[in-house]
């Protein structure tokens, strides 16, 4: 030996490098610090100083001491490090001269790791500069760290070299790693590193370079290595003994690195999950994604993709769950789930189907009468005598004011009767979605019986679902037969009182006004049954009568108020019109200042010209009332120029398909009245699954107005056999995008419908066999897998159809085919009797003898 480090020669005589830095001084010796490379003389006057002989001896002494077990306990008491000590001293002496020889080296270090290990040294020392820029003032602590590497390697040695003696100082390099990983990696790291020394041995050298690291990093663990060396002494219990060094090594590490140390080790530990305490509840609207269902629950959107995973869905964090989905992963969490809806404040629908409580206190309103029948039956007189006995009558002057509907009372209640005679305003007005009649009084002459449009008026009736009083007019007439006109509404399944019936039939004479009292309580009495109610104490809604443009006045609509009580002032909304009521007029030319349920009445202020039709909403105030009619008014421009949402037969199909209408309605139009009923009896017939015929009103004669109303407003189909649409009627359903359909040949209208019919309805499919082949011979193809080299017995194969692979009767597989060859070729399809290479899709388990059996699936036709 010719030249020695302090620290190593301190190491060597078990003292400290201050110890032996203290003793050069009394030698006059002047060194700065503990790397001082000391000269062969100086080593020599220190070691008479020390009492120490020479290295040999010192080697030898180690060795003596390492055989005394008393001092064991000492040791692993002190400082459970050390309990690898006394292990690699027993084993050591059982290594003979040359490992023995080998150990002072180790405690050096350098010299003693042999070649390999002697060549990561430098590594070592090269690594540590860099540690030390970083680390700066802890250089001096590497130095006292490094004596501790020595213990380290010098304990592993033995064990390698009984084990492996090739790998011993890869293993050396190993052990420690594990041994210092462990504590502050936890078990699972801990159970990786051995793994890593088993499968790396070669690596020993570089992890000899990284030795010096690791044994920086001991000292730093603190109490929680020292708690998990003696674990390391357990599983080798050879290793237990002194270890002259380590004291010394140990003892002069800075306790602050221990500290710092210990904070690197906590932080790769994983944390302890913890869980949020579920929510009792979670709301969501319409959908929600996978990471926002984790946030609402307080879980990780891992844990939802697993469950939802385990349900069979496969979902991304981005994922949109329906109400389904969310519902089941909640309850899965027990956890409730609610779906929140939100109003669109710009329908005005939404404020007719508010919530009692919200409706204040509902009492009973006047009924609303629609009075319909043929033509010249009587209607305009009838309304005329009601309104001229009952309004005129109290009215001095007698003036009335036509605004649309007018009200009456009789017997302290009111009657309010829509003043458009006909079922035109009936129906323009449900067409638009209002329903605003709560009887109808059917008007049939005494002296004419049923007629076309006495029909069409009972169909629109029953459409509405709107009670009907016959009231069987002029009786007056000698050639009334009210008989006939019972007899013939019975065809209707107009069935009056008198037989049996439900319906009430009232003879009148609108001229004379005779039975109009009767035919009034009759109208109370029905209106008592259906208990009719509103609130007065609510800001008023309803539905607009008429309304037009006058010169003077601006805009004029008549409102027939059906809830709540309109107010002048009032902010309003009318269909995508908006203002505040600047005046308002009663049916008797009046100014009111209120109007309440029931009562129609004429307003000024809009700030444009709502439709007949349209719903009338009023707000707090004149801003938001504003803000909706504007965006109502822009969402119409948007619908207006969108498609025509009207059935036709050609839309039909989708029509159904979205609103999963399953009703088709036929309004059927034909010359004779034989036709009619022959057309309606063979289009009841089409039987086509999952989709009703529902004819809703027939007759004879050119399809007219009326009847394009009707189908406009039950989104019904006109079908006129040997008729045309006349000139109204045809400008109508342009207008309202109704689609007439004209036939010369019944069967032609039978096949038009029932087509249609079966295009709105999804597509069935069957399976057809189309193949057989057999596999002949397998070749396996990594990165392709197993190509069947078959042969077509049946049939055909093709690319695009599906296979089954059978084998031994069974079928084992169901899937597509991937590629289909002939020779190198891929080709579209292999008939029989010719061979072909076949791989299928995500099956690889093909054997010979298997059957590949092609099959399609195709649509059926309905019957
Ligand atoms: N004798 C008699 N004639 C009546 C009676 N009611 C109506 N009329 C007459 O029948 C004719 C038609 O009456 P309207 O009231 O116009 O019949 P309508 O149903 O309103 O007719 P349109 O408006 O064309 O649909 C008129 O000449 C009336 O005078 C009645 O009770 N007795």
């Amino acid at each position: 030996m010719t030249k020695i480090r302090v620290h190593e020669y301190a190491k060597q005589v078990n003292r400290t490098s201050k110890e032996v830095i203290e003793e050069l001084g009394k030698i006059n010796v002047n060194v700065t610090n503990h790397m001082a490379m000391l000269d062969k003389d100086a080593t020599s006057k220190l070691n008479q100083r020390f009492g120490k002989g020479d290295s040999k001896t010192a080697n030898q002494s180690s060795n003596t001491q390492s055989k005394p077990v008393p001092s064991r306990p000492a040791v692993s008491q002190d400082k459970p490090n050390q309990t690898n000590r006394p292990a690699q001293s027993q084993q050591r002496s059982g290594q003979g001269a040359q490992q023995g020889g080998n150990r002072p080296a180790q405690g050096q270090q350098r010299p003693g790791q042999g070649a390999q290990q002697g060549g990561n040294r430098p590594a070592q020392g090269q690594q540590r500069p860099g540690q030390g820029a970083q680390q700066g003032g802890n250089r001096p602590a590497q130095g006292q760290q490094r004596p501790s590497q020595g213990a380290q390697q010098g304990g592993n040695r033995p064990a390698q070299g009984q084990q492996r003696p090739g790998q011993g100082a890869q293993q050396g390099a190993n052990r420690p790693a594990q041994g210092q990983q462990r504590p502050g990696q936890g078990a699972q790291q801990g159970a990786n590193r051995p793994a890593q020394g088993q499968q790396r041995p070669g690596q020993g050298a570089q992890q000899g370079a990284n030795r010096p690291a690791q044994g920086q990093q001991r000292p730093g663990q603190g109490a929680q290595q020292g708690a998990n060396r003696p674990a390391q002494g357990q599983q080798r219990p050879g290793q237990g003994g002194p270890g002259g060094n380590r004291p010394a090594g140990r003892g002069g590490r800075p306790p602050a690195r221990g500290i710092n140390q210990g904070r690197r080790r906590h932080r790769p530990a994983p944390m302890p999950k913890v869980e949020m305490p579920l929510p009792e509840k979670i709301t969501f609207y319409e959908s929600l994604t996978v990471g926002e269902l984790g946030k609402k629950l307080g879980r990780e959107p891992s844990e939802i993709i697993k469950k939802l995973f385990m349900l069979g869905v496969m979902a991304t964090i981005n994922q949109e769950l329906d109400k389904d989905a969310i519902e089941l992963i909640c309850a899965d969490y027990g956890v409730e789930v609610e779906e929140e809806i939100r109003i669109d404040v710009t329908d005005l629908e939404i404020y007719f189907e508010e919530p009692e409580e919200v409706q204040g206190v509902p009492t009973e309103r006047p009924p609303v009468v629609t009075i319909m029948g043929h033509v010249d039956h009587g209607k305009t007189t009838l309304l005329d005598s009601i309104r001229d006995t009952k309004v005129t009558q109290g009215e001095a002057g007698g003036i009335t004011q036509h605004i649309g509907a007018y009200q009456i009372e009789v017997e302290g209640k009111q009657i309010t009767f829509l003043d458009t005679p006909g079922h035109a305003a009936f129906t323009t007005m449900r067409a638009r979605g209002a329903k605003v009649t709560d009887i109808t009084i059917l008007v049939v002459a005494a002296d004419d019986g049923v007629m076309p449009q006495t029909i069409e008026a009972i169909n629109h009736a029953k459409a509405a679902e709107v009670p009907i009083i016959v009231a069987v007019n002029k009786m007056d007439k000698p050639s009334a037969n009210p008989d006939r006109v019972m007899q013939e509404l019975t065809e209707h399944g107009l069935l009056s009182e008198a037989w049996g019936g439900d319906t009430i039939f009232v003879p009148i004479s609108a001229l004379t006004r005779d039975g109009i009292d009767q035919l009034l309580e009759m109208v109370l009495l029905v209106s008592e049954v259906a208990e009719l109610k509103a609130s007065k104490d609510i800001r008023a809604k309803g539905t607009v009568i008429e309304a037009q443009l006058d010169r003077g006045r601006g805009s004029v609509a008549t409102l027939l108020v059906q809830d709540g009580t309109l107010r002048v002032g009032d902010p309003i909304v009318v269909g995508n019109t908006f203002g505040k009521v600047r005046a308002m007029i009663n049916d008797i030319g009046r100014r009111v200042k209120e109007a309440g349920p029931s009562t129609p009445v004429e307003i000024t202020g809009l700030n444009g010209v709502p439709q007949a039709g349209d719903r009338f909403v009023v707000f707090e105030d004149e801003k938001k009332a504003r803000q909706i009619a504007e965006s109502r008014a822009g969402d119409a421009l948007v619908e207006q120029r969108g498609e025509n949402t009207r059935v036709t037969l050609d839309n039909l199909f989708d029509q159904m398909k979205q609103g999963e209408m399953k009703e088709l309605n036929l309004i059927v139009k034909a010359d004779v009245q034989g036709t009619v009923e022959a057309m309606a009896a063979s289009l009841m017939k089409i039987e086509v699954e999952g989709v009703n015929v529902k004819i809703i009103h027939t007759g004879a004669g050119a399809i007219n107005e009326s009847d394009i109303s009707l189908a406009a407003a039950s989104n019904a189909i006109v079908i006129g056999f040997n008729v045309r649409p006349d000139v109204n009627a045809k400008r109508a359903a342009e207008a309202e995008g109704v689609d007439i359909r004209l036939h010369k040949v019944i069967y032609k209208v039978i096949e038009e419908i029932e087509s249609a019919m079966k295009g709105m309805l999804d597509p069935e499919f069957e399976e057809k066999v189309i193949g057989q082949a057999e596999v002949r011979e397998t070749f396996k193809v990594s990165k392709i897998g197993t190509i069947a080299g078959s042969y077509v017995t049946e049939g055909k194969l093709t690319r695009a159809a599906s296979v089954r692979v059978i084998r031994d009767n069974i079928v084992i597989f169901e899937g597509e085919l991937d590629t289909l060859k002939r020779f190198k070729d891929d080709v579209k399809e292999v008939a029989k009797g010719y061979e072909c290479g076949i791989t299928i899709k995500n099956f690889n388990d093909i054997q010979e003898g298997d059957i590949f059996e092609g099959f399609i699936m195709q649509e059926i036709k309905r019957t």
